[in-house]
């Protein structure tokens, strides 16, 4: 892999702290027999948006799943190497814990099929937070942080499915801010919205980084410039996704240390 130091590329964006919120050492992912992704070691710079980038099939998603160890419940999937969150091996926390910590997003919106509030209510439940004035207060912050407050406050308990794509995504995103997570594991967040939804989806996820630690998935290249502060650029080699290269997203894009980066974000291959 060409990558600088964390030290090296945390100078050239003064937005994030120099210290990796996660850090992954020779992660692998198997499912069964097949390593789909091999010997991955990245560290994920604190309070930015990291971009994973690369063809169908490289492993990106596999990735993200294996941060959250979603991944223990795909049928026969196997993650190897060390990932830590803050120093501590993630092997070692409480599963519901992490999921806590590191909330997820997916593809295509998927609210409860509940009212808007029993989304935003019933994770707080879950994870034991008994105060009702606690809870509507969290809920409140949520829906305002995601820019929806405004939008559903008067029809807090009508159906979450009759909200627009674009809502619903940012109610997806309202319900995991609602548990004061850390980080956020996005995959491919826009893909499945309108331009319109995309773009107000897309504002959000710049005005969250910062406060949290963003690790997207997106085919979108002109996306990953526009919101990235760093990229990770995957490609499949002998069958096996590898991280081809990681730096500060400017430095990727224009001046790629790697052919194969070069060719990618080029549009000349993948
Ligand atoms: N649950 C699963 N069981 C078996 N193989 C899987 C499973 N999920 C993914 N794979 C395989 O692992 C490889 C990597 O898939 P993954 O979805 O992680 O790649 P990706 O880079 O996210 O692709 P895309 O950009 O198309 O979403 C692919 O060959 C895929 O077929």
């Amino acid at each position: 892999m060409n990558a600088t130091s964390l030290g090296d590329l945390i100078e050239t964006q003064a937005c994030c702290e120099p210290k990796a919120h996660l850090s992954l050492s020779n992660v692998s992912v198997r499912y069964g027999a097949d390593t789909v992704l091999s010997q991955v070691s990245l560290d994920i710079p604190r309070g930015c948006i990291t971009a994973l980038i690369g063809p169908s099939g490289c492993g990106k998603t596999s990735l993200l799943c294996s941060l959250n160890r979603l991944s223990e419940h795909l049928p026969d999937c196997q993650v190897g190497g060390e990932i830590l969150l803050d120093g501590l091996n993630i092997a070692s926390i409480d599963a519901l814990n992490l999921r806590r910590r590191i909330g997820m997003i997916f593809q295509r919106p998927n609210p409860f099929p509940f009212s808007i509030h029993r989304n935003l209510d019933l994770p707080l439940r879950e994870h034991g937070v008994r105060d009702k004035a606690e809870r509507e207060r969290r809920i409140e912050i949520a829906l305002r942080d995601v820019g929806l407050w405004d939008e559903i406050a008067e029809r807090l308990h009508s159906p979450a499915l009759r909200l627009s794509g674009g809502q619903q995504q940012r109610l997806c995103i309202a319900r995991a801010l609602v548990l004061e997570p850390e980080i956020l594991l996005m995959d491919e967040p826009c893909s499945a919205l309108d331009p319109l939804s995309a773009s107000v989806v897309e504002e959000l996820i710049k005005r969250l980084s910062g406060r949290y630690t963003v690790i997207i998935v997106t085919h979108n290249l002109a996306q990953a410039r526009r919101i990235a502060n760093y990229t990770a650029f995957f490609w499949t080699r002998e069958q096996q996704g590898r991280l081809i290269e990681f730096g500060a997203c400017q430095q990727v894009f224009e001046q790629p240390q790697d052919a194969l980066t070069a060719a990618y974000v080029a549009g000349r291959s993948g």
